[in-house]
Formats: C-alpha cells, sequence, structure tokens
C-alpha cells in the first residue's frame, strides 16, 4: 500500500478495496472525476458504462478526454485514458445505454455496489430501481450548476431515488401541447415531438401522431432537391396555416378579428416569408452570439424549410432523436418553436411581444430552445469533483458497512462548506423501497396488453390503486396522473399501455401495491406464465381476504399458460424474492 493510502485506510478496509467489483454508470463531467478518484484511491476492478459519445463541449471538464477523441466512445477513451497511468488496473468499458435490456438484473449482480455519474432524472430513477432489484448498494450523486448531492441507497434501509415525484421534465396534457401551449415550453415540446415525428422511428405514442403523411416525406427521392423543397413547404403550410385555421371556430366577416379574438394565428410560408420584424423581450445589442438572438420571424420560416431538407437528406433519417448537441435538430426544433409561438401570440400590432414576461408565450432564442429542450443547467466542474469526492468517501463507509456513518450530503451554493443530514427512511407508500408494501409486479409486453387488464386484475385483487411503471419512470398511479388526467379509466380501457408510456424496450412492470388498511393473512405467489407474473409479500402487515385471493387465481388462471407457485411463510417467500431478482 501507498503511503498516502496507509494514512486513509486501514490494512483491512484497503483490502476489501483492492478486491471489489464497481460499477461506475456515467463517464461525463462527474464519471471522469470519479475514476480520477478511485483508480488514486486503490481500487482495481472496474465496469464503466457510458452511452455517448465525446462532444468538443464536453472537453473543458471531462479531463480524461482531448481534442482528438471527439466523437468516441466516452467509456472506451475513459479506460484508455486511465490505463495509460494505471496500467494495473482491470477496466471494462460499456459503451451502451443501461436502459438496455442488456443490463438485467443479472448484470447489476456481478458487482459489489454501483455509482452513479447520470446526469438526468430518468436514468438515474431508473438505475435505483435496478439497484433495489437487484439488492446492490447505490453510491448516489446528482449536481446541477453549484449545487449538488451525493449519498448511499441501501435497500430497506434509505429511501430511494423514487421516492419523490420525478425531478425530470415536466409533463405536460398532450391536449395542451396540441391545441392551446400558453407557455414557451409547450412550443418547445411541440418541436421536439415534431422533430421525432418526422426523422425518428415510427411511434404511434408520439403526441403529434397521425397529424402528417409520415410514409410521403419519408419515402420520397432524398436527392431531389426541388421536390424535398416542395414537401418542406406543404408541411410548414399544412402545420402553421391548415390546422391552425381549422382549429378557428366560426365565422367572421373579418378574418383578422376572427383570429385576435380566439388568439390563433395562421400563417403560411409565403406569409411568413415577408414578416422581417424581431420580436425580442431583450436587449440584443448586448448579444454577442448569433444563436443568443431573436432573429427577425422570416429568418425562422427559411430555417425550418432549410433544416427539413438537410436533415432529410442526412443519412440515418428515421432513427433520429432530438439531440441538444446536433445542431441541425437544434435549429429545426428551434424554428418550429418560434413560428407555433407565433401561431398562438397576438401579432405586434396589437400586443407587443416584448410586454411579455415569465411563463407567458414569448419568442426564443436558438440557444434558449436548445437549453430547455435539452435542460440543460450549467455544468460546474469543481460541483462534479466534490461530489464525487463524496461518493469515494461514502464508498468506504460502505465496504467497512459502517451504516450509521452515512450521510445525505448537500452542497449548497449558499454555504461554504458541504451540509450532511442523516439519510432519510424509505417512503412508506413508495413502491419501490417500503418495507412494508406488498407488491404484485407484473412484467408484461406493454405492445399487446391492454389498460383493461390491468384495472381487471386490480379489481379482482380488491384493490383501489396501482402504479403502471417501467423505465421511463411511473406512468400511472399514485405519482403520476398521467393516465387519469388523460381521461377516465372506462375511456383508456382498450388502449395498449404502450400508447400511455414512451420507453426503450416493450417490457415493463405494473406493480399493484397493496397498503396496510387491508385484511388478510401473509402470503407470497409467485406465477409464472407467458408473460411473468410474480406477487410477493414484504414486511409484516395484514392482505387481502382468502376470497380475493382465489378471485386473483380464477383471473390468472384464465390467462394461457399460468402456472401458480404458492407460499404461506413470509421468509420463505423473502428467500424466493432475492432468489428470484438476485441472479
Ligand atoms: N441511459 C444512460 N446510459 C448510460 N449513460 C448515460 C445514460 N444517460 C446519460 N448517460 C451519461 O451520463 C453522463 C453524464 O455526464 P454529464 O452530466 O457530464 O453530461 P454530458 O452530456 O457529458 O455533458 P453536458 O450535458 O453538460 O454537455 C454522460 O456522459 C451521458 O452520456
Ligand atoms: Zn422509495
Amino acid at each position: 500500500m501507498n503511503k498516502t493510502l496507509n494514512l486513509l485506510y486501514s490494512p483491512e478496509t484497503y483490502e476489501k478495496i483492492r478486491n471489489s467489483r464497481i460499477l461506475i454508470i456515467g463517464v461525463g463531467g462527474i464519471g471522469c472525476e470519479l475514476l480520477k478518484v478511485l483508480t488514486n484511491s486503490g481500487y482495481k476492478t472496474m465496469t464503466i458504462l457510458d452511452l455517448d459519445t465525446i462532444e468538443a463541449t464536453n472537453l473543458n471538464r471531462q479531463f480524461y478526454f482531448r481534442k482528438e477523441h471527439v466523437g468516441m466512445s466516452k467509456a472506451l477513451v475513459g479506460k484508455e485514458s486511465v490505463m495509460k497511468k494505471h496500467p494495473e488496473l482491470d477496466i471494462t468499458a460499456i459503451h451502451g445505454s443501461i436502459f438496455d435490456e442488456k443490463y438485467d438484473v443479472e448484470f447489476y449482480t456481478q458487482f459489489d455496489f454501483v455509482l452513479c455519474a447520470l446526469d438526468n432524472a430518468q436514468a438515474r430513477e431508473h438505475l435505483g430501481r435496478m439497484c433495489l432489484k437487484s439488492n446492490r448498494i447505490l453510491v448516489d450523486a446528482g449536481t446541477g450548476g453549484f449545487s449538488g448531492q451525493a449519498n448511499v441507497i441501501k435497500r430497506f434501509l434509505h429511501q430511494c431515488n423514487n421516492c419523490q415525484p420525478s425531478k425530470g421534465a415536466p409533463q405536460y396534457a398532450v391536449c395542451t401541447i396540441r391545441a392551446s401551449p400558453s407557455q414557451p415550453i409547450h412550443c418547445v415540446t411541440y418541436a421536439m415531438s415534431l422533430y421525432n415525428l418526422l426523422f425518428g422511428p415510427l411511434d404511434e405514442s408520439n403526441m403529434l401522431a397521425g397529424l402528417l403523411d409520415l410514409a410521403q416525406i419519408q419515402s420520397c427521392d432524398k436527392n431531389d432537391q426541388e421536390l424535398l423543397n416542395g414537401l418542406a413547404i406543404r408541411t410548414f403550410n399544412k402545420l402553421f396555416y391548415d390546422e391552425i385555421k381549422q382549429g378557428l371556430k366560426g365565422y367572421a366577416k373579418d378574418e383578422e378579428a376572427n383570429a385576435i379574438n380566439q388568439n390563433k394565428y395562421p400563417i403560411s410560408y409565403e406569409e411568413g416569408l415577408q414578416d422581417s420584424n424581431v420580436y425580442t423581450t431583450i436587449d440584443q445589442s448586448k448579444m454577442d452570439e448569433e444563436d443568443d438572438k431573436i432573429q427577425p420571424f422570416k429568418y425562422y420560416v427559411d430555417q425550418f424549410v432549410k433544416t427539413f431538407v438537410k436533415i432529410l437528406q442526412t443519412p440515418g433519417v428515421g432513427s433520429f432523436k432530438f439531440d441538444k448537441d446536433d445542431w441541425d435538430s437544434v435549429r429545426f426544433v428551434a424554428a418550429t418553436t418560434n413560428i407555433r409561438t407565433f401561431n398562438f401570440t397576438k401579432k405586434f400590432k396589437n400586443i407587443d411581444p416584448r410586454l411579455v414576461e415569465g411563463d407567458k408565450m414569448k419568442y426564443l432564442s436558438v440557444n434558449e430552445v436548445r437549453k430547455m429542450g435539452g435542460r440543460i443547467i450549467p455544468a460546474i466542474a469543481s460541483t462534479n469533483a466534490i461530489a464525487a469526492a463524496i461518493q469515494v468517501s461514502e464508498s468506504k463507509k460502505v465496504l467497512e458497512e459502517d451504516w450509521d456513518k452515512l450521510r445525505m450530503n448537500w452542497i449548497q451554493p449558499t454555504f461554504d462548506k458541504i451540509a450532511p443530514t442523516f439519510l432519510p427512511e424509505p417512503y412508506n407508500t413508495c413502491n419501490h423501497c417500503s418495507p412494508k408494501n406488498v407488491y404484485l409486479h407484473i412484467y408484461c409486453n406493454f405492445d399487446t396488453t391492454i389498460f383493461g387488464t390491468v384495472v381487471e386484475l386490480a379489481k379482482s385483487f380488491g384493490l383501489n390503486d396501482y402504479d403502471i411503471s417501467g423505465q421511463s419512470g411511473t406512468v400511472y398511479g399514485l405519482l403520476n396522473k398521467q393516465i387519469k388526467r388523460d381521461g377516465t379509466n372506462e375511456r383508456n380501457y382498450n388502449k395498449l399501455l404502450s400508447k400511455f408510456y414512451q420507453r426503450e424496450s416493450p417490457y415493463a412492470n405494473i406493480i399493484f401495491s397493496i397498503f396496510e388498511q387491508t385484511s388478510g393473512r401473509k402470503f407470497y405467489w409467485q406465477i409464472g406464465c407467458k408473460y411473468e407474473f410474480i406477487l410477493m409479500h414484504r414486511g409484516d402487515i395484514k392482505i387481502p381476504q382468502i376470497s380475493k385471493i382465489t378471485k386473483l387465481e380464477s383471473a390468472f388462471q384464465q390467462l394461457k399458460n399460468v402456472k401458480l407457485q404458492k407460499f404461506n411463510d413470509i421468509n420463505e417467500a423473502r428467500m424466493r424474492y432475492l432468489d428470484i431478482y438476485s441472479f
């Protein structure tokens, strides 16, 4: 052991560090810092996973990457750079997304614990759920600007990162986005959906699905510039003129008065090109960058058509998804956002949009759209460094099993120090970490299962509340009322679950949670079938009467290929639970 490490660790702890196998998810801002501290602290065997390639904008703080690495895999280059300095290490690099089905419970159980260095709530929450399922300790961290946090999550001991409603992108009702945007973010969301619809894979759950003839757009001759131009202009007119015009109710002799009344302004491509007004809320003369300025309206009209054509000609079109680092997609989305804003904002003749404040509709610069689309908060290298350093020191407590010393560590810009608080216990009603819950996990195919199946199963079990969750988080239930907001249960009865759920994989969980008010006896069932049904009971609480259980049994038996396995002994059931999820 080298001299410094000798001061930090006891020989026993050092031994544990040398022998532990760890998984690091994310090789970005926090990930690079983590790699640096971990490899200098004696850790030897690690797997690093990241889905991304290196961007020029990463170089200022992700110090394992150089200019010549731009475009290459973060994980692979990260490994190479670390091993240059530490050739004795055993590093496995994976270029992939944790949402990939390959990274299942079995994958996680290879490791002693997991360190999170992700930048988005969805992926962090997914990682949190996978760690709970595989019973791995998660050393979580997150930063945003000068703020951040780092803490350990151990199953049944600590609150998980799914306890609170997602801190991710807020969800907006589909009808608002489609018909009556009232905030700039609604227009950005519309524009991003349009981008994904036009240039991405076929997705019936896209909120704008059915709006355009996609087959015609995607199958056209990409070499015929004139044809593409015409197509772009027709699409423009359909979206920003026809659709808006159709939405104008009633008839008025004075069309303009009617539009003003209803606050809807159809605009055609030809008309738009003539409008050179700049609608802005800020002093543009102070802006250096063109992309920070609000451009004349005709600029966005022109950009829409130009980027539309350019993206259609880009190899791989049909598989694209809005990406804040892809400038064609940013420019297309910025153009669409502002034209859409025009559709629902009084023209300068009537009300000056410069007077618009806060969340009200207003025009946005390209960079503002990019920021909103990518939900970017400026990355501060030193916050990342602090978070990673705390993760490594909390990891030491994990290896020493010193659970009492674990803390929730807040990095706060208003304090000149880190503020540690006690780690909260599992949230009573959390479907993921509360030891008081009874779970019925149904792992099913969202592309073939209708919402009605869930409703019937819940009914047969006497349940009032349940969650449907997948890799992107909870889509229905206690925390997220998306389906309820979208209409009543009856209206959604025959809809496929995939309609409610944007996901990478068609498979996901339905989790029925039974809370303490129910009465009955302890039980545990595992039900294997074409889909996998796992019903389990954790904790010492009372649950439904036998009649309800029998009903459930018959409900399941009506499904094809169902096998039932029943456990009455909770300890056996618990062991079974660990069995199911631990290998
Ligand atoms: N689902 C995922 N699977 C694997 N890695 C992911 C996933 N989601 C995000 N990441 C990775 O997590 C890392 C987070 O790092 P960071 O916050 O520095 O983001 P960045 O994209 O590199 O930087 P910035 O967003 O500031 O430009 C990124 O390298 C990103 O690729
Ligand atoms: Zn929880």
